[in-house]
């Protein structure tokens, strides 16, 4: 049985470095370090603990760089990207060293003389995280962040591909201050590590970002002991492309949303309906854009496509191409590969595919990689229908000039997240998550905080309602 991970440079298979798996105890004795220092933490007044908060930020801050390249050499992520990450990370802590200034209660008027009401909130306790390898930093901060804020203390486990970025920012959340029991960080196996956290009664609460089945299981495994969770699962998000749209805005902003980690991510465009009017125009534009991609190591400056995580990513991938192609797809540029399983690498080179229709894989199920697969609609109540007819409700664009149109899109659309002529709608201060099978929850923004917390009431009675 081996006791470390390999955590491998998916840009050229080579080993970045061994990461040491938790055993079972050392976790369980982790969560009763959390378990135990939550008393201490939920009493800390919000001035300090948004301090505190602040100081992690700007720490994270002061090594940037080298966060970045850490996170380029174990997801492959362009160094840009990972340097943009960082900033988007720490926005997440920044927010919510904010928020925790604001977590206001209320009085509610009683219903006799003789009684006052007070409304409160306080934290759940200790939180578990598990996070995906495609976000390593921000996907962390932003339940690290608002768990804090609001008086939990944390313990993640982070994906077994992506580690370090994750230990580094554990580790820099000390230096700024943070209690070690408050903040910490166990490695190992997903199923493993998630059974011990959804066992274990001293955690009140899940906070998962990953694959919808996964979620799934949590949901199940968290029953026993009741626990608030918190879910970000998988998406398959619809681009509708109006007849009235602005094609340049629409091209640009799709290409943005979709090449954006190579496309492994869950609120990328996954498949893009265009009004057949225009269909054929904006396939060109883009496949002229996408054909200038260069693909190649994340740590080379002209990189914008790195390689995709692992073989299992490379595979599913692959598949919805060749099944796309099989019934029937157009290939305008890409469908090539440069993939050594032996070594470990694993490069898709950014792809257009026309002529789609939704009886393929890649129209029904989230592809996860640089593919665009582009079909045609011919009303509006035609493009909706398809835009809804998947399980899942996370991002949603769409592209139009007119104000009725967009009033419709936005108001049919089943999907947490619904942006107009915009490819990139995250943001620490908006509400992130899904409806459907795209999770529970939401992460950002004021809403952000509130699963961290529970609400509470007193009632006082016996108030003297004649002359004192
Ligand atoms: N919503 C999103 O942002 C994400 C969506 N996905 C989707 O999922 C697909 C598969 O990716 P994959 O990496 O396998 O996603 P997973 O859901 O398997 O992995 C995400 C996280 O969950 C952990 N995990 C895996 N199995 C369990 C389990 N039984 N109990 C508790 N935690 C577990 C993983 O740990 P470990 O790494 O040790 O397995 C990792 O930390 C992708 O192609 C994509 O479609 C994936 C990642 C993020
Ligand atoms: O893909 C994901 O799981 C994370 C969402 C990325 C974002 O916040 O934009």
């Amino acid at each position: 049985m081996t006791t470390v991970l390999h955590v491998i440079n998916p840009a050229t298979g080579e080993l970045v470095e061994d990461v040491k798996i938790n055993s079972e105890e050392q976790i369980k004795a982790a969560i009763e370090r959390g378990h135990r220092s939550f008393k201490q933490w939920a009493k800390i007044n919000a001035h300090e603990r948004a301090r505190l908060l602040k100081k992690w930020s700007d720490t994270i801050q002061s090594n940037k760089e080298e966060i970045a390249r850490v996170m380029t050499l174990e997801s492959g992520k362009p160094l840009r990207e990972s340097l943009g990450e960082v900033d988007y990370a720490t926005s997440y802590i920044d927010w919510y060293a904010e928020e925790s200034k604001r977590l206001y209660g209320r009085t509610i008027p009683a219903n006799t003389e003789s009684k006052r009401i007070v409304v409160s909130r306080q934290p759940v306790g200790l939180v578990a995280a598990i996070t995906p390898w495609n976000f390593p930093a921000a996907m962390m901060t932003r339940k690290a962040a608002p768990a804090l804020a609001a008086g939990c203390t944390f313990i993640v486990k982070p994906a077994e591909d992506t580690p370090l970025t994750t230990i580094k920012l554990v580790e820099l959340a000390y230096e700024a201050g943070i209690p070690k029991d408050v903040m910490q960080c166990v490695n190992g196996y997903g199923s493993n590590v998630g059974k011990v956290f959804t066992d274990s009664k001293y955690i009140r609460k899940i906070t998962f970002t990953g694959s919808t089945p996964v979620g799934k299981l949590l949901i199940k495994n968290s029953a026993d002991t009741i626990k608030h969770i918190s879910m970000e699962l998988g998406g398959h998000a619809p681009v509708i492309v109006a007849e009235d749209a602005d094609l340049d805005l629409a091209v640009a902003q799709t290409f943005a949303s979709k090449f954006r980690n190579a496309g492994q991510t869950c609120i990328c465009a996954n498949r893009v309906l265009v009004h057949e009017s225009i269909a054929k125009e904006f396939a060109e534009k883009l496949t002229e854009e996408v054909k200038k991609l260069k693909v190649g190591n994340g740590l080379d400056e002209e990189t914008k496509v790195g390689p995709l995580i692992n073989e299992k990513g490379f595979d599913k991938v692959v598949s919805h191409v060749e099944d796309a192609i099989d019934k029937g797809a157009q290939v305008l540029c890409g469908n090539e590969y440069n993939a050594n399983r032996e070594k470990g690498y694993y490069f898709v080179y950014p792809t257009i595919l026309t002529n789609v229709n939704t009886e393929m894989k890649i129209m029904q199920e989230e592809t996860f990689g640089p593919i665009v697969p582009i079909t045609t609609f011919s009303t509006l109540e035609e493009a909706v229908e398809i835009a809804n007819s998947t399980q899942y409700g996370l991002a949603s664009y769409f592209f139009t000039n007119d104000y009725r149109t967009g009033t419709y899109l936005y108001e049919q659309l089943n999907f947490g997240i619904v942006s107009w002529n915009d490819g990139n709608p995250s943001a620490a201060n908006v509400p992130f998550g899904g409806m459907k099978e795209s999770g529970l929850g939401r992460e950002g923004g004021m809403e952000g905080i509130e699963p961290y917390l529970e609400t509470k009431y007193l009632s006082i009675g016996g108030i003297p309602t004649g002359p004192y």
